[in-house]
């Protein structure tokens, strides 16, 4: 298996071109396990895992089969024994602007000279987290260890946290490596803990255990490390069995207070479709496509 603590039986590979994740679809749960898979630089990612983990992410979106994501990091380190969820950007690798594609990463690169052309650092992690802000399904950060920089924006942006009780830390860097998400990072980390303890977190850079994470309101639950999978599933498994439009709806709505006009937008378009889905909007469609004049006598005006 990809991580120690992952349950043999309870999942089957997702086929794919991945080097720095694992992709896994539960068995008996409509959830899948997306995982970074690089322990020994505590799951630190570079371009190419970013790109892998969007793809995962978005075809995970996509599927009608799939109603709950897990992400979260394999491990143990194979060098220290060390657990991660996410280290954040890989520094190693950080050029000028952003992260650069380099050895073995650069074959997962766009290979297009005006692509090439055009590219600056990378920076695109951002985009995995709208990704995962705006996906229709919840998405669970399952934190086997580090949550650091990068990475702790990733667990801030997902629906729900869940750590291990024994291995979790919880750590902003940013500011010690010269970084700033000054996004979903920093601003709706306020959101869920408050302003002073947000401000903490970044000024002070302290490490906190998967309890005060808890207490703070960033985590929802602290678990035992051999059960952190097995009670993530449980979590998926409840999820799952509910309706889906309640659930995609739930979520939007949540969204919607912090995410402005966007989030409204996201919001409706969803009741459009759900509007789309009623006999009055048929009859909107047919009267304009049998050019007649609609008729909405049979729809009450309700209260
Ligand atoms: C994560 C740690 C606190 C762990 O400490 P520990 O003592 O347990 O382990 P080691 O330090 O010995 O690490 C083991 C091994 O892993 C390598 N490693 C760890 N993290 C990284 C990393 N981020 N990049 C590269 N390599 C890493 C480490 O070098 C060791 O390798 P050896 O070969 O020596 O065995 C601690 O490791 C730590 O503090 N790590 C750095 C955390 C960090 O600063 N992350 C970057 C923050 S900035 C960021 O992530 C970021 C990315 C973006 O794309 C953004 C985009 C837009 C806005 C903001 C962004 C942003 O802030």
């Amino acid at each position: 298996m990809a991580s120690e603590i992952m349950d043999p039986d309870r999942w089957e590979e997702v086929t794919g071109e991945f080097e720095d994740v694992t992709y896994h679809r539960a068995v008996d749960v409509p959830a899948v396990r997306i995982a970074f898979d690089r322990p020994a630089v505590r799951n630190a990612f570079r371009p190419g895992t970013v790109d892998e983990l969007y793809a995962a992410l978005d075809h995970a979106r996509k599927r009608a089969d799939v109603g709950c994501v897990l992400l979260t990091g394999n491990g143990p380190s194979p060098k220290d024994g060390g657990w991660a969820f996410c280290a954040g950007g890989d520094q190693s690798v950080r050029g000028g602007s952003g992260y650069e594609y380099r050895g073995d990463d650069e074959a997962a690169a766009d290979d297009d000279p005006a692509v090439r052309e055009a590219r600056a650092g990378r920076l695109h992690i951002l985009e995995v987290q709208r990704l995962i802000r705006f996906m229709p399904k919840p998405v669970v950060a399952v934190v086997p260890g580090w949550a650091v920089g990068g990475g702790h924006s990733l667990h801030v942006v997902c629906d729900l946290t869940l750590a291990s009780e024994e291995h979790a830390k919880f750590l902003q860097t940013d500011p010690d490596v010269a970084s700033f998400d000054g996004g979903f990072g920093s601003a709706y980390l306020a959101r869920q803990i408050g302003q002073k303890r947000a401000r903490e977190v970044f000024f002070r850079g302290k490490t906190y255990s998967a309890a005060e994470a808890v207490d703070m309101g960033m985590a929802n639950e602290a678990i035992p490390h051999a059960d952190l999978e097995t009670v993530a599933l449980e979590w998926a498994d409840e999820i799952t069995k509910k309706s889906p439009t309640a659930i995609r709806m739930l979520k939007f709505a949540f969204n919607m207070a912090d995410d402005g006009m966007v989030g409204q937008q996201v919001f409706a378009g969803e009741a459009t479709r759900l509007g789309y889905m009623t006999e009055e909007a048929q009859e909107g469609r047919d009267a304009f496509l049998e050019k007649r004049e609609p008729d909405f006598s049979a729809f009450p005006w309700h209260y």
